[in-house]
């Protein structure tokens, strides 16, 4: 574990959360998927959830059983651990402090996603396929926890890289100044620009005739399947802000 094999996670994340997002943006925004009330005296009434809840506590439970989160860097949005039970368990190295290694927001990503992403990165109406739609929810929530909560192990590193100024400021409780030392403005800046670049490369239409088009340039706007700059205010505005609350969370536990 180095800052420069965080940084390649976080990368290839990038490529997994821009198609994950392209995939949603297929379908409408589908409202009677996320509406507790929708679905009449069915389930989602009497639990008082929506389709896409009721939807992933079950595909979470079905792949806790297949061991997804043996894994530490899977997090499920519902704490629910059905046992372990379809493959043997496989020994991941554990780089993360123990007492810190639960340090998660997926309830803000949660919020995030249904409430502020959603309405901007689909189109409205209702073609009744809720299934395949929640389900390409589920992905893009996944890659979003994943890339997010990874901020454990950026905090991890940076930590070990600087552990006389972490742990001063670890014992203050100085939340302030630690955000302050684990922030590169600068590598924010590169990430946000790369992601907003894929967004446009990712999202073009391939077609055999003319030439391929990959400047920012000579591209129409209409022409991409989701709004480049939808994808750069995400990570500016939630993605990056989260993981820098993950690492800070996680740095004040890290000497528990
Ligand atoms: C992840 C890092 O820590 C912080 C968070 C960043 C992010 O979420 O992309 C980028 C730079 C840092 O401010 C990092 O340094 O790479």
């Amino acid at each position: 574990l180095s800052l420069d094999t965080v940084r390649d996670f976080l990368t290839r994340e990038e490529d997994t959360i821009v198609f994950s997002l392209i995939e949603r943006a297929k379908y409408p925004l589908n409202r009677p998927a996320y509406d507790p009330v929708h679905f009449g005296a069915g389930a989602g009434q009497r639990l008082n959830a929506s389709f896409a809840e009721l939807f992933i506590r079950e595909s979470e439970a079905v792949q806790s059983k297949s061991g997804r989160y043996q894994s530490l860097q899977e997090i499920p949005f519902f704490a629910h651990r059905v046992p372990f039970a379809l493959a043997p368990p496989y020994n991941f190295t554990r780089e993360l402090y123990l007492a810190a290694a639960s340090v998660n927001v997926n309830d803000a990503i949660w919020s995030m996603y249904f409430s502020e992403l959603l309405p901007v990165l689909t189109k409205n109406g209702d073609d009744g396929n809720y299934a395949v739609t929640v389900d390409s929810d589920l992905a893009c929530l996944q890659a979003l926890s994943r890339r997010i909560n990874y901020g454990r192990y950026v905090a991890e590193v940076k930590f070990r890289d600087d552990q006389q100024t972490y742990t001063s400021l670890i014992q203050a409780k100085d939340r302030d100044a630690l955000m302050k030392l684990l922030t590169s403005e600068a590598q924010e800046d590169v990430v946000k620009k790369r992601v907003e670049k894929k967004a446009i490369v990712f999202g073009q239409n391939v077609t055999l005739d003319g030439p391929i088009e990959t400047g920012v340039n000579n591209t129409n706007q209409a022409n991409f399947k989701i709004d480049p700059s939808v994808v750069y205010k995400l990570y500016d505005q939630w993605v990056i802000p989260l993981t820098k609350e993950v690492e800070v969370e996680y740095l004040l536990h890290r000497l528990d």
